[in-house]
């Protein structure tokens, strides 16, 4: 509604300097920007930060910066060294020019952008600042013929805990399959069907059920089966969990479920499966999976630190949430995110949850416990802790229920067994992400 006085009120004059119109390709560097900033500023989560950041791209802009972003957090230590290397005064981490050559850099050097395209698509992000020092500091490091390292670097707080946790030879491990595009995993909904699916999909199978895609392969909703909802995108690590559970029969809950690739699993299996989450959003993309692929569970969106089943149930599959350090191969933003304080929070609800499932199960019942992280206190340190207070809980032993490919991940504990899937693990087939994983018996 206008104001009465509005016809009186002289017009308001826009003072504000206008920028000029971005030249072609800028808008998606800007995104770009806008997405390193969120994560590396903000602690955001990068495929979070995304429809904001990205709202002002058109096209196959988004998903252009997207990319440069990945890239530019996956290489970040390499880019840093090679902009130190370049500048006689230390840039701050969080300055713009910083940022700017760090997307540069990451399109020539890790994208296959032509230097001029990258650095002139680039420079608007910096004007009326630093455009001098950011051309020069690309061309040195252009003129110097610098590639990136086999191995990249992991940011040094992770290197130092994952040294301390699992040693050297996993830390370079996972320094290499940081700067490695992983394959893509599908978990099929027709187990019996695994030959004809990799033939189909052109894959190879590590697993029954489980077929392995190389990278570079088809956007996903263009392979063969997508839209008849054969599979879906599950890493064999994460396939894991539910295949823990296959000989175990009657209600089943999945716990923290959403998008659903574990109760898919189960779904597919033959299971009556309640699939309880959180989250609205990501609740609306395990429904969309099970009206694609057809299968069927009852969903609730519930606070599990609330809700509770209407009676003992026969098992239960918690996948906690936690830091998340074990997708670092398709997630880098993790590692600058998952900080020891985030892994402290995070195995602290995860104790909270196992503890209320754990009164759930019936005396003979099963309890899944899983987490993708790598770090101890999401995994070991909180078996141990579980079982210190349970004594009505038995870890079992799983070796005849995990595929042969991953029989290297499982570790001994007393009587029973857990995996530790961990970077370098199947390296020489694509590697894998890592989780945790135990089976809990209820005895008590
Ligand atoms: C690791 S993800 C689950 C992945 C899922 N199981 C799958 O296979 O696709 C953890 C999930 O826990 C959910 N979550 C976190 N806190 C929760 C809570 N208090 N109650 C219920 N769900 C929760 C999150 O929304 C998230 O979807």
């Amino acid at each position: 509604m206008s104001h009465p006085q509005d016809a009186r009120r002289p017009a308001k004059r826009d003072t504000a300097p206008r920028r000029p119109a971005d030249p072609l390709g800028t808008p998606a560097r800007r995104a770009a920007l806008r997405l390193l900033d969120a994560v590396l500023r903000r602690g955001e989560a990068l495929e979070a930060a995304l429809p904001a950041a990205t709202r002002a791209v058109h096209g196959p802009d988004g998903g252009l910066a997207h990319a440069i972003a990945a890239e530019a957090l996956r290489r970040l230590g390499d880019l840093d060294a090679l902009i130190d290397g370049a500048t006689r005064q230390r840039l701050p981490d969080d300055a713009k020019a910083r940022m700017a050559l760090r997307i540069a850099l990451a399109q020539t050097l890790a994208l296959g952008t032509p230097p001029h395209a990258a650095i002139a698509t680039v420079l608007p992000l910096v004007d009326g600042g630093p455009r001098k020092l950011v051309h020069g500091v690309f061309g040195t490091v252009m003129r110097a013929g610098a590639t990136l390292p086999e191995a990249a670097t992991l940011p040094e707080a992770v290197a130092e805990r994952w040294h301390a946790a699992w040693g050297e030879e996993m830390v370079a491990a996972a320094a290499l399959s940081l700067a490695t595009q992983p394959p893509t995993d599908l978990s099929l909904a027709d187990a019996s069907a695994t030959e004809e699916w990799a033939g189909r999909l052109s894959g190879t199978s590590l697993a029954t059920g489980s077929v392995r895609l190389a990278s570079g392969h088809a956007p996903v909703p263009e392979l063969p089966g997508f839209a008849e909802g054969g599979w879906w995108v599950q890493d064999l690590s994460a396939s894991l969990p539910a295949r823990l559970l296959a000989d175990v029969g009657g209600s089943t809950i999945d716990l923290c479920a959403a998008p659903g690739g574990k109760t898919l699993q189960l779904a597919a299996s033959g299971k009556a499966v309640t699939a309880v989450d959180v989250s609205k959003s990501r609740l609306a993309r395990l429904r969309d999976n099970l009206t694609r692929t057809g299968l069927s569970a009852t969903v609730v969106t519930a606070d599990v630190l609330e809700w509770a089943p209407a009676e003992p149930i026969d098992a239960v599959l918690v996948d906690a949430p936690c830091s998340a350090t074990g997708i670092f191969r398709r997630h880098p933003d993790v590692l600058y995110r998952a900080h020891a304080g985030i892994v402290a929070e995070m195995a602290e609800l995860q104790a909270r949850i196992l503890a209320r499932a754990a009164d759930w199960v019936r005396p003979g019942g099963v309890m899944v416990f899983a987490t993708c992280s790598l770090e101890p206190e999401e995994g070991e340190e909180q078996l141990d802790a579980f079982l210190a207070a349970r004594p009505d809980y038995r870890l079992d032993k799983i070796t005849d229920r995990v595929p042969e490919a991953l029989q290297v991940a499982i570790r001994t504990r007393g009587d029973g067994e857990h995996l530790r899937t961990l970077p370098g693990m199947l390296a020489d087939k694509g590697g894998c992400d890592g989780f945790f994983i135990a089976r809990l018996t209820r005895v008590g």
